[in-house]
Parts: structure tokens; sequence; C-alpha cells
């Protein structure tokens, strides 16, 4: 008979962080993330820093994505420049969703105008097996950065981030961007031991790396499952969900506004609500009236058509209005895009729905 086999330690996580967060009572944005009634509706932009910016593409002239975002002063000046710009409600911070994974000593690199690309997938039992675990200090670099936009934000609130472990499954599985994610649609079905190990390995990471920020100072954070439209419910509910709950739990002792985010979860919005958040991220399919029905006593975060930027003033108009009136349905709104800035926005199109949705009623 073999003796019996010590139960697998779970990774220990690190205690809550007790340093004082900021108190930043008269921000709109946290007021609206945590069920308030803000002063104005808050706007911020995902994507918000970037390409569609000359100042962001004069900083970045000749560093690289990664080294950009691993070089504390650079992913500061570049955080700040569309909250000077714009007058937006928050800051999020400059870095990517494949940081972790880079610092942790994952090959992986950003290919401009492709996305992340890894140098060797992973596909088996051994690949997970052999994935390397977050060491805090790794994250320095980033906490660094955190540290330095917090003295520099004065009262507009920053927004740390991640990606969540399915996202970031999908690229590791894949070895890059993927229309369909087959490969990791097919490891999650054929072998469900080895996935469920894979997300797991990555809950662990991407709370590391989000409490490596809410230590340094962030005061939310959001989730970004930006593919997991692409699941079924019932596979999302299965295969995924634990998975983003470990990661959101773990965050339930910070005490700040957790938001969770997809592309294409129209029917995802319960379950993604369920996971744990306090404000859920709307992209521009579902209106915020039926999304509030979907994913009901959660604050809505969204939910222009980025491509609407494109289609002139007018129609920018009417449809801010109509998102801003739709928001009255849920417990509050934070204003945003359905997904990022596309590089090739008019920023001067980004102003002036800022100016207009500052200028709204926050409620009916
Ligand atoms: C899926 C995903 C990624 N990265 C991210 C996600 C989740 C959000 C989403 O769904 O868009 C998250 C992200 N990436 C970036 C931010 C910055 C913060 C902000 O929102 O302002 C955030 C929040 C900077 C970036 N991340 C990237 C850029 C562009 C790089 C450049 O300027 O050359 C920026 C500003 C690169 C990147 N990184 C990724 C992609 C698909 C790309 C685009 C590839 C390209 O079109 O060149 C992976």
């Amino acid at each position: 008979m073999s003796a019996p086999t010590e139960p697998d330690p779970s990774p220990v996580v690190a205690p809550a962080p007790t340093g004082p967060r900021r108190d930043l009572p008269g921000s709109a944005f946290l007021t609206a993330a945590r069920g308030g009634t803000p002063a104005h509706v808050p706007v911020w932009f995902m994507r918000q820093a970037g390409r569609s910016l000359p100042e962001y593409r004069r900083a970045r002239e000749g560093t690289a994505m990664l080294e950009s975002c691993l070089t504390p002063d650079l992913a500061c000046e570049i955080t700040l420049q569309p909250v000077r710009r714009y007058g937006v409600d928050a800051a999020i911070l400059f870095s990517d969703i494949v940081v972790p994974l880079k610092v942790a000593g994952v090959g992986v690199d950003i290919v401009a105008g492709t996305g992340p690309v890894i140098d060797a997938p992973v596909r088996t039992a051994a690949d997970v097996a052999a994935l390397p675990h977050l060491d805090p200090a790794q994250a320095e670099p980033v906490a660094q950065a955190v540290r330095l936009l917090v003295h520099e934000l004065g009262g507009t609130p920053l927004i740390g981030f991640a990606g969540a472990p399915f996202t970031l499954a999908s690229y590791l599985v894949e070895g890059g961007p993927s229309r369909n994610h087959e490969r990791t649609k097919a490891l999650m079905h054929a072998d469900p031991a080895t996935w469920h190990a894979l997300l797991d390995h990555l809950a662990d990471l991407t709370l590391g790396f989000l409490r490596a920020q809410v230590e340094a100072g962030v005061d939310a954070v959001q989730l970004f499952d930006s593919w997991a439209g692409a699941l079924s419910e019932r596979d999302y509910r299965e295969l995924v969900l634990p998975h983003s709950t470990k990661v959101l739990a773990g965050l339930s002792d910070a005490d700040l506004p957790r938001i969770h985010f997809g592309v294409g979860t129209g029917e995802l919005l319960g379950a993604m609500g369920e996971a744990g958040a306090d404000v859920v991220g709307v992209d521009w399919r579902v209106p915020l009236d039926a999304a509030t029905r979907r994913a009901p006593g959660k604050v809505l975060q969204g939910n222009l058509d980025p491509a609407v930027l494109f289609a002139g003033p007018d129609v920018v108009d009417r449809e801010v209005r109509r998102i801003v009136a739709e928001g009255h349905a849920a417990p509050a709104h934070v204003f945003n895009l359905g997904h990022g800035v596309l590089p090739d926005t008019d920023p001067d199109a980004l102003a002036r729905v800022v100016d207009l949705v500052h200028s709204l009623p926050v409620r009916a």
C-alpha cells in the first residue's frame, strides 16, 4: 500500500495589501463604480493611450512595446497623455495583458499590427507544468510605474488591469492572435484536466500581478477577458468561470471596484457578473437597458461602438445621448467604448465625447 500523499498545497497568496489607499471621494468614476450617484457621468476609454495620439507615437519612437511597458517613466508618461488631453475621469495603466507572462520568463513579444506572439505554444500537460510562476519582485517595474502615477495623477483614479485566464490561455495555446481559438477549444474539450491546470496556473499569475498593482496603489482593477465571447455560456460556466472567480475573489479584501470585460459577451453578461465583478463591461452589441436585465445589480461600463467615431459628429452625438439614456436603467453607468480605441481614430472625436458625456444628466 502506498503512503498517503500530502494534499497538494495551493499556492500561497500574498496577504491583503495594508497600505493606505488614496481616498478620492470626489471621483465620479469611483463613485459610479461603487454604485453611487456621481456629480457627472464618468467616462474613460479602453486603449485611450495608444497609436491614435501623436504624442504617444512620439514617446514610443524607437522603443519596443514591451520595453515601453517595463520602463516606469515612459509607462507613466504614456498613461498620463490621454488624461491631460481629454480630461477623462480615470487613467488606465499603460501595460499589456502579456506583461506578467513576459516578466515571469515566458518567451513572448508584441508584434506591431499583429499582437502578442508566443515562442513556444503551450499545448500539453508537460508544457503547463513547465510554465513559470510569477515572483512579485518581477512585477517591480510595473509597481514602480503605478507609484509614479499615483503621485502624478492627483485626484484622477488609476485603473490597473490584467488579462483573464481564458484570454491569456488563448494566446499561449494558439501561439498568437486567433480568430477561431480552435487549438484552445480542442484542449479544453479533449483534455479538461490539462485545461484546468493551465487556467489555475494563469489565475494565480494574474492574481499575483493584480495584487502587485493594488499594493502599489491602483484605485480599481479591470479584468480583460477579451475573447470570452467565443464561448457558449455552458462552456464558459464549466471551463472558465471558476478561474476568473478565483482571480476576482482574491481581490475582495482590497476594497476596490473590480471591472470584468469581454467582447461579444452578450450571452455571458450574467455569468461574468457572477464571477465577482462590481462593474460589468458591455460591448456595443447589447444596449445597456437590456444588459442590466442580464446582469442585475451590476454597475455597467460601455458601450459606444469604436467604429462609430468615424461616422462624423452628428452620429456620435446621437449615439452618446442614446447610450447615456439607456445607462439610466443600470444602478450606475461608467461611459466607455465597447472595445478599444481604433488606431486611426481622430482624437478630437474622443474629446467631443468626453465633453458631451459630462454635460448629460446622471439620472433619468
Ligand atoms: C487582447 C489584449 C491585448 N492587450 C490588451 C488586451 C485586452 C484588451 C483588448 O481586448 O483590447 C490590454 C491592453 N493593451 C494595452 C492597454 C493599454 C491601456 C489602455 O487601455 O489605454 C491595454 C488595457 C496597450 C497596447 N497593447 C498593444 C498596443 C499597440 C502597440 C503599439 O502601439 O505598437 C497598445 C497601445 C499591442 C497589443 N496587445 C494585444 C493586442 C491585440 C495588441 C494590438 C496589436 C496591434 O494592433 O499592433 C493583446
